[in-house]
């Protein structure tokens, strides 16, 4: 939560009142281990724990009982944060059996569940990975489609941004199956014109699109994320 950043916050103020390059590159490194060593404190699966918990902090996405689905898991941070958002007081009966899962995983690497989680190993967009989620749901739609994907990284920052934003465009497939109206959406975006372009798609199914730049996120990242509240299906779908 932003309380919990309130140092670092304090850091980048100094950055912005014109330090040097190398001293603003100094700042970033102390802020970034301070968030790790928070997350670790905290006993979170990954610092990007933390950005989800700032997202819902603003815009309420993950709201107590919901039902999730949380594309690009592992190691589990999103999902930590989802499933307590939706578990808030309330430990169901039978946590882990398909139709009483809050939050649906999915990587393709493994990673070790929490109760009320169902791990899907796999590529989100194959047929058989589909049909898992789909099992998981037993008849319920979405309240939360979530997508922290990244593809493996080039290191060519045109390609890197295109492969990140038809995983992005991907995620949106996934909310038109499986969202229900009303339902919300949180994608990583990395910066770039076709990233804007994503953003004019989400305003076609939702009722209000913000961007936020969480600050967990390293400054150094063009990582941005986008919230789609209010589903809707596309009136140029129907
Ligand atoms: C930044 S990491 C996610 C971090 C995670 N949200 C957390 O909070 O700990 C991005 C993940 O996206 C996953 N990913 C990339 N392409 C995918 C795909 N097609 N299907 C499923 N997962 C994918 C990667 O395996 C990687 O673990």
């Amino acid at each position: 939560m932003a309380h919990v950043l309130l140092p670092a916050a304090r850091w980048f103020s100094t950055i912005r009142k014109g330090k040097s390059v190398s001293s603003a590159r100094w700042l970033n490194r102390q802020q970034n281990d301070h968030i790790v060593k928070q997350a670790k404190r905290e006993g979170l699966r990954s610092r990007a724990a933390l950005k989800l918990r700032e997202i819902n902090a603003k815009f309420n996405v993950v709201r107590k009982g919901n039902v999730v689905i949380d594309l690009g898991a592992a190691p589990g941070g999103w999902t930590q944060i989802a499933i307590d958002e939706c578990r808030k007081g309330c430990p169901p009966e039978n946590p882990d059996k398909p139709g009483k899962v809050n939050v649906i995983a999915i990587d393709l690497l493994h990673f070790v569940a929490f109760p009320g989680v169902g791990v899907i190993v796999g590529d989100f967009r194959k047929p058989d990975i589909q049909a898992k989620i789909v099992d998981y749901l037993a008849g319920r739609q979405a309240d939360v489609v979530l997508s922290d994907m990244a593809p493996s990284f080039s290191g060519l920052g045109f390609r890197d941004s295109e492969d990140q934003l038809r995983l992005c465009q991907n995620a949106l497939r996934m909310a038109q199956l499986y969202l229900k109206p009303g339902g919300r959406f949180v994608s990583k975006v990395l910066r770039s014109p076709a990233g804007d372009q994503f953003r004019t798609e989400l305003k076609q199914y939702f009722d209000v699109v913000k961007a936020m730049k969480p600050e967990s996120s390293r400054p150094e990242s063009t990582e941005i994320f986008y919230i789609g509240l209010g589903f809707r299906r596309s009136t140029q779908q129907e």
